[in-house]
């Protein structure tokens, strides 16, 4: 009977998650900002003076105008001798002014005594103060000291000047009185310069608003900590707090609440009560775990406003307000946490820290790729920006989805996808949105399929000061980009299952080969797995996994070298699991360890990383295909100089590579 009312709450429990009935209203991105804007008029909370030791990253709180003149003097700005411009009107090499010269030193510090009368000079040092009567300094270099008929020392000037020449006027940096930086300046070093420079010890800043950080979910782990299987580093509650600072706030970490609806309430109270802000990440979108819409959803005065948003990503963002206070349940997803932070959190506190209105700058690029998108929702597509040869910009999308952290990570910007459309041609111009202020330009655009032999020779191309890009998308993904001319290497494994040769069938007129390295593939089991123990060869053990119906393969992504190879190794046959797809070697290793899977392909350095058994199947030959047209670029011959350094190849060598014939040949 318990067992059965038991059962009867989980089957409601699960179709409410079904139904996702916490949506009640997903509205426009434009409608949420308005409400959120009705509801909240984030002003700083205060001022507080604090040192200039401490004031980067602060607000000023007021103007601040110059209380003294920089420079304080007129003051000379080279080393020579100050002079009346009058006097050496006129003067050349063959006919030069003669002056007769005062006795006093002008080193910086020093108040001059005597004056410039017509026809003398004073020694001046840079950054000595002009003494009376002069008006222009002379570059020791065109001049010349003599002894005089009275045997006074008498200095010749080669060279006119015009009244003025190399003298700093006071006030000419900085005049007194003149605003020197405006209320809502954010302080960075350069402010920091500013203040000092006239005289500031100390600067009104206003109180930075303090922001509580809460993540959610039992299967969120510390960063530090160990982690077991199934279970996720909080990399929210890191970038979110970062986030804050950078815009002026202080974060204030309340660590990761349990999913608990009594302890979610008590830390939301908690966090309300100490912080001008409090937002949360995870547990907004499903039905049966949404407890932290649950426990916000108790807030009154108004309460939530916004459940809900038609945007990609970032759908399930929940916001709150009480008591004139933000509270804000952004996605668990990482890129759709920090995405709906900077679109709908970052404004407000921005606000709060009295910081002017932050722009983000944009640029115009082309979309490389024909993109769908889901209708109803406006899109928003992370991109990699790649330079064109034409000196245009192409972005790439970066395709990882909302749920991994580099999508926004290691993206360059963003441009959007209205809701009403379903695909974006190749060749359209988009405008992209930049997330940092600049593009920074590569030196060498790698794109195409990952490998930590790869990995190597980049790393020894950023120590040398050339800057790499690297987009991992697979070898089809990156024969495609070498073949629209977008990226100067491509690192490929394909193999032509006609001729089983290896890269050059995919060559094009327009491309070249640059011969890389074998790495050995093979089938991988867990060394405890008995089926497998007794099997001599990877054919074997092909022959043992088919036998039992219980074995259950992890296949590979279509498209992919390995995948070709397991076709052929499969001939025809489609065990279970076939349909189980893994995007990578190490994919298919995590699989076969986690216990999804018993078997499955990959390269011996990743089963050898993962501790997995491993039977020899064939050589992979891991090349770089390299557009004609960007073979002699610098960048380009010097990562295929450092391929064939003996230095570079014993490394690769030492990582389990084959150095192949074509490439030793190349490099005799
Ligand atoms: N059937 C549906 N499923 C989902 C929908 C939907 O409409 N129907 N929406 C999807 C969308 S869109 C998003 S975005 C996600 C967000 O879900 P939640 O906000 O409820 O987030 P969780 O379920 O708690 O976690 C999602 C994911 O993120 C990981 N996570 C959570 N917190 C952190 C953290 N602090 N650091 C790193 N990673 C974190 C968590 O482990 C999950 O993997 O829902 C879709 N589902
Ligand atoms: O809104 Mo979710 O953020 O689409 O991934």
């Amino acid at each position: 009977m318990a067992e059965s009312s038991d059962m009867v709450q989980r089957l409601a429990a699960l179709s409410r998650a079904a139904r996702q009935e916490q949506f009640l209203d997903v509205i426009a991105r434009d409608e949420a900002e308005a409400r959120l804007r009705r509801h909240l008029h984030p002003v700083p909370a205060g001022v507080e003076t604090v040192g200039l030791g401490a004031a980067r990253g602060r607000v000023l709180a007021e103007d601040v105008l110059a209380p003294v003149d920089v420079p304080g003097f007129d003051r000379a700005s080279v080393d020579g001798f100050a002079v009346r411009a009058a006097d050496i009107a006129g003067a050349t090499p063959e006919a030069p002014a003669a002056l007769r010269l005062n006795t006093e030193i002008l080193t910086p510090g020093i108040l001059p005594e005597q004056d410039v009368a017509k026809g003398v000079a004073s020694v001046i040092a840079t950054g000595g103060m002009l003494p009376r009567g002069a008006d222009a300094v002379v570059m020791v270099e065109d001049t010349e000291v003599r002894t005089g008929p009275d045997d006074a020392p008498v200095v010749e000037i080669r060279r006119p000047a015009f009244a003025g020449r190399s003298v700093a006027a006071a006030g000419s940096d900085i005049a007194r009185g003149e605003t020197v930086l405006r209320q809502g300046s954010l302080l960075t070093s350069r402010e920091i310069g500013m203040l000092a420079a006239v005289g500031l010890g100390d600067v009104p800043v206003w109180r930075r608003p303090r922001v509580a950080i809460l993540s959610t979910g039992d299967e969120i782990v510390t960063p530090g900590a160990p982690i077991r299987a199934g279970q996720v580093y909080d990399s929210n509650a890191a970038v979110l707090a970062a986030a804050t600072e950078e815009l002026g706030g202080e974060p204030v970490r309340f660590g990761i609440v349990a999913d608990d609806e009594a302890a979610l309430s008590a830390a939301l109270d908690r966090a309300l009560a100490a912080c001008d802000l409090v937002v949360l990440s995870g547990g907004t979108s499903k039905g049966a775990g949404d407890l932290a819409h649950r426990a916000v959803a108790r807030l009154t005065d108004p309460g939530i406003i916004v459940h809900g948003v038609a945007l990609k990503p970032g759908k399930p963002l929940c916001l709150a307000v009480s008591g004139g206070r933000l509270v804000a349940i952004l996605p668990g997803f990482p890129t759709s946490a920090i995405f709906t932070f900077h679109a709908f959190v970052a404004p407000v506190i921005a606000g709060l820290a009295g910081r002017r209105a932050i722009r983000q700058g944009r640029v115009a690029a082309t979309l490389p790729l024909r993109i769908t998108s889901e209708r109803g929702r406006t899109e928003y597509v992370m991109v990699s920006l790649m330079q064109t040869p034409d000196g245009g910009l192409t972005a790439y999308p970066t395709a990882k989805g909302s749920g991994a952290v580099t999508s926004f990570a290691q993206a360059d910007g963003f441009f959007a996808i209205p809701a009403a459309t379903e695909a974006v041609a190749a060749g359209t111009a988009v405008e992209v949105t930049l997330i940092d202020q600049d593009v920074e330009p590569a030196d060498l655009i790698v794109i195409g399929s990952h490998c930590v032999g790869l990995d190597l020779l980049i790393g020894y191309l950023e120590r040398e000061g050339i800057r790499v890009k690297a987009l991992n998308v697979g070898s089809s993904g990156g024969l495609g980009a070498a073949r629209r001319g977008e990226c100067d290497i491509a690192g490929i494994h394909l193999m032509d299952p006609q001729t089983g040769r290896y890269n050059v069938p995919f060559l094009t007129e327009a491309l070249t080969l640059v011969p890389g390295y074998r790495r050995l593939q093979g089938v991988v089991f867990r060394r405890d797995d008995a089926r497998f123990a007794p099997c001599p060869t990877a054919e074997a053990a092909v022959a043992a996994a088919l036998a039992d119906a219980s074995c259950l393969m992890v296949n590979r992504n279509a498209g992919s070298g390995t995948r070709i190879l397991i076709d052929r190794l499969l001939e025809g046959n489609h065990p279970p699991g076939y349909g189980y797809q893994a995007k990578s070697h190490n994919g298919a290793a995590v699989a076969v360890v986690q216990r999804r899977a018993d078997w499955g392909v990959a390269i011996e350095t990743v089963a050898r990383q993962y501790g997995l058994g491993f039977l020899p199947l064939q050589d992979e030959q891991y090349d770089f295909v390299v557009p004609l047209a960007r073979r002699e670029r610098p960048a380009v011959r010097r990562f295929i100089a450092l391929l064939q350094d003996p230095a570079t190849r014993r490394q690769l060598e030492a990582m389990g590579f084959t150095i192949s014939a074509e490439a030793a040949d190349a490099a005799q």
